[in-house]
């Protein structure tokens, strides 16, 4: 069996069920999903990721509108665009692209944005609804398509042991949430965490949200394990890398995730299925 979990087929899988979905609903309904993305400042990554939401969209055949702030945008005028996009009918989803300038609270500007159009799942409602099981919240994307990948490899999930690596608000404990609800045996580990590579070599599936490149090595894992590796980090080289030293583990995993082409693809992905769900639950 092939070790390397394909994300970009995974995803485009995905896609096309959700466009499929979206021209059916256009046809009964003469209305389709629409999707606010709020980007501040300059970054050079965000600038790609927002590119590729707006681009996705398009694809799909959901409406998006894309606002490039300045990067002194006060956290008010902020505040205020949330407001609007909120009471807009034509929005289905409202992202605000992380990270944000320091002088301006994310956790205030996570929970501006409604939770019935907070399509990236962070707003504390729907992360409470993870983690109660709640299927009417919104899942935060990255672990929602890591648990889709999971699935659609069919890569038994339940009783099995898992351990993830950081405690991030957006990966680390949503993480945990849905693979409690796959019934795993779960266990967080994080930059305190003592003996790490004695936990990590324990378990079953491993998810590394690090991001430090390459810095699972072959003596931290365990023979046949599933790695899933959501570190997007430079080499010495400047190219892109996970968390994972792919060509090191190689041989002793049963099954792993690339970077590029592995979870990230996922996270615009699961965007788009959020966005979608959200048109749903909202508008029909
Ligand atoms: N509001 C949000 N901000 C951020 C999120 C998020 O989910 N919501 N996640 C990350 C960035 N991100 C999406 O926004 C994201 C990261 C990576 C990828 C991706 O497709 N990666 C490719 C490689 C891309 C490249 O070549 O640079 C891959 O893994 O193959 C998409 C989206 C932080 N901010």
């Amino acid at each position: 069996m092939k070790k390397i979990i394909d994300g970009r087929k995974i995803s485009n899988a995905i896609k096309e069920e959700i466009k499929k979905e979206v021209t059916e609903l256009k046809e009964k309904t003469g209305k389709i999903p629409g999707l606010a993305v709020v980007l501040l400042g300059e970054n050079q990554a965000s600038k790609v990721y927002v590119g590729s939401k707006i681009r996705t969209c398009e694809e799909l055949g959901i409406f998006s509108e894309k606002y490039h702030l300045s990067e002194k945008t006060t956290e008010e005028e902020l505040l205020r665009l949330i407001q609007t996009l909120n009471k807009k009918e034509n929005i289905d989803g409202i992202l605000v692209q992380l990270p944000i300038p320091n002088h301006i609270s994310e956790q205030k500007i996570i929970d501006a944005i409604s939770y019935k159009k907070d399509v990236d799942g962070f707003h504390p409602i729907n992360v409470g609804k993870t983690l109660i099981g709640d299927k009417t919240g919104f899942k935060s994307c990255t672990p929602y398509g890591i648990i889709e990948m999971l699935k659609r490899e069919n890569i038994e999930i339940s009783g099995k042991d898992a351990v993830i690596i950081g405690r991030s608000n957006i990966v680390g404990k949503p993480m945990a949430s849905l693979l409690i609800a796959e019934s795993a045996t779960v266990q967080i580990c994080h930059s305190r965490t003592k003996d790490l590579a004695e936990k990590t070599k324990k378990a079953d599936i491993l998810i590394s949200a690090v991001g430090k490149a390459k810095f699972i090595k072959k003596d931290m894992i365990k023979d046949g394990a599933v790695v899933i590796d959501v570190g997007m980090n430079r080499d010495e080289n400047n190219k892109l890398c996970g968390d994972v030293d792919f060509d090191d583990v190689y041989e002793k995993v049963s099954r792993i995730t690339p970077v590029p082409g592995g979870v990230g693809l996922m996270t615009v992905t699961m965007l788009m299925k959020n966005t979608l769900l959200s048109f749903k639950n909202n508008r029909l």
